[in-house]
C-alpha cells in the first residue's frame, strides 16, 4: 500500500499569516501522496463578530444557528479555504479545495438535540473516497474545509479535527495513513504551562488519567478522542505537534499508542 499524509492544521496556525505560510512550505515539502485539512474556527469567531453575530461555543463545538451556518460557510469554504488554496498554487503543489459536500465526501447527520441544541452542527456519518483518490492519483492535494452536508441540500458545521480522523479512517483502507494534528504548541504537554513537558508517548488509558487530573482538558479532549478513534481504524501513525514537529518526518511531538 503506499503512504499517504494527512495534516490537520488549526486555529492558531491558520490565523497567523507567518505560520501558515511556513506550515504550508513545510507541507509543500512532505513527500508522497498528501491531503490537508483546516480549522478556522478564530477566524469565523472575528468575522460574526464583525456583523453583530454572537458566538457561543459548548465543550469546543459551536452552536451553529442559521446565521452561524451563513457566516462560517463563507469563512471555511471561501476565505480559509481559497486563501490556502491560492497559497499552496503558488508553492507549486495543484491543489483543490473541497468541503465535505464536495464530491459527497463526507455527508453527516444534524447533531440530534439532547441537554444542548448545538444547531446546525453535523455528525459524520458516512465517508466516499472514490472521487478523492482518483484526484490523489493525479497528484492533485485536496484541501478540506471543516464543513459536511445532510445529503438533503443543507451545509452543516463540523469540527475539523473530527473531519480528519474521519477522513483518516476511510483512507486507511486503501493507503498506510499518517496522521498528523498540527498546532502551536509541541504536542500534548503533561503540564500545560511548560512547552518542554511534553509527553511523547500517550495511550488511552494515560490520556484517560490526564483527562481526569485536569491535565488534559478542553479542546485536546476532542482532539485526543478523535486521534484514538482514527488509531482503531487502522491508521497507522497519529501524531500531535507544531509546524516545526512537521519538519521532522513524523516523528516529533506526541505519537498517540493504543
Ligand atoms: N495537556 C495539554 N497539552 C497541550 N494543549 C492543551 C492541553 N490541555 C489543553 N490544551 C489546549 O488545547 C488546545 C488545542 O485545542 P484546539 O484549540 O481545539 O486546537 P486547534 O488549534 O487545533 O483547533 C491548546 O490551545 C491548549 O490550550
Ligand atoms: C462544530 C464546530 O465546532 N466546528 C468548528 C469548525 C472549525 C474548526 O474546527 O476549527 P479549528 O480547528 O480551528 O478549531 C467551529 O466552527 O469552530
Amino acid at each position: 500500500m503506499q503512504q499517504l499524509s494527512i495534516i490537520k492544521v488549526g486555529g492558531k496556525v491558520v490565523e497567523t499569516p507567518e505560520s501558515l505560510q511556513q506550515l504550508l512550505n513545510d507541507f509543500v515539502a512532505l513527500p508522497g501522496l498528501k491531503v490537508l485539512v483546516h480549522g478556522g474556527g478564530r477566524s469565523a469567531t472575528k468575522v460574526a463578530e464583525q456583523l453583530g453575530i454572537e458566538t457561543k461555543m459548548v465543550e469546543g463545538r459551536r452552536i451553529t444557528d442559521m446565521e452561524t451556518l451563513k457566516v462560517v460557510t463563507m469563512v471555511y469554504a471561501g476565505l480559509v479555504n481559497k486563501n490556502i488554496v491560492a497559497s499552496l498554487q503558488a508553492k507549486g503543489a495543484n491543489a483543490i479545495g473541497l468541503t465535505g459536500a464536495d464530491l459527497n465526501l463526507i455527508k453527516a447527520i444534524k447533531r440530534p438535540v439532547k441537554n444542548i441544541d448545538y444547531g446546525y452542527v453535523g455528525d459524520v456519518e458516512s465517508v466516499q473516497v472514490e472521487e478523492l483518490m482518483e484526484l490523489l492519483n493525479k497528484k492533485v492535494v485536496p484541501v478540506i474545509a471543516p464543513l459536511t452536508h445532510d445529503g438533503l441540500g443543507n451545509m452543516l458545521n463540523t469540527n475539523a479535527d473530527t473531519m480528519a480522523s474521519a477522513l483518516a479512517g476511510a483512507l486507511a483502507k486503501h493507503y498506510r495513513v499518517n496522521l498528523v494534528y498540527c498546532f502551536e504548541k509541541r504536542g500534548v504537554l503533561s503540564n500545560p504551562n511548560d512547552d518542554d513537558a511534553l509527553i511523547d508517548k500517550l495511550s488511552h488509558p494515560l490520556f484517560k488519567q490526564y483527562q481526569q487530573s485536569g491535565v488534559i482538558a478542553e479542546g485536546m479532549i476532542p482532539k485526543l478522542d478523535n486521534g484514538f478513534n482514527a488509531l482503531n481504524k487502522g491508521v497507522e501513525k497519529v501524531i500531535i505537534t507544531n509546524t516545526e514537529g512537521l519538519k521532522q518526518g513524523f516523528n516529533a511531538g506526541t505519537v498517540l499508542v493504543l
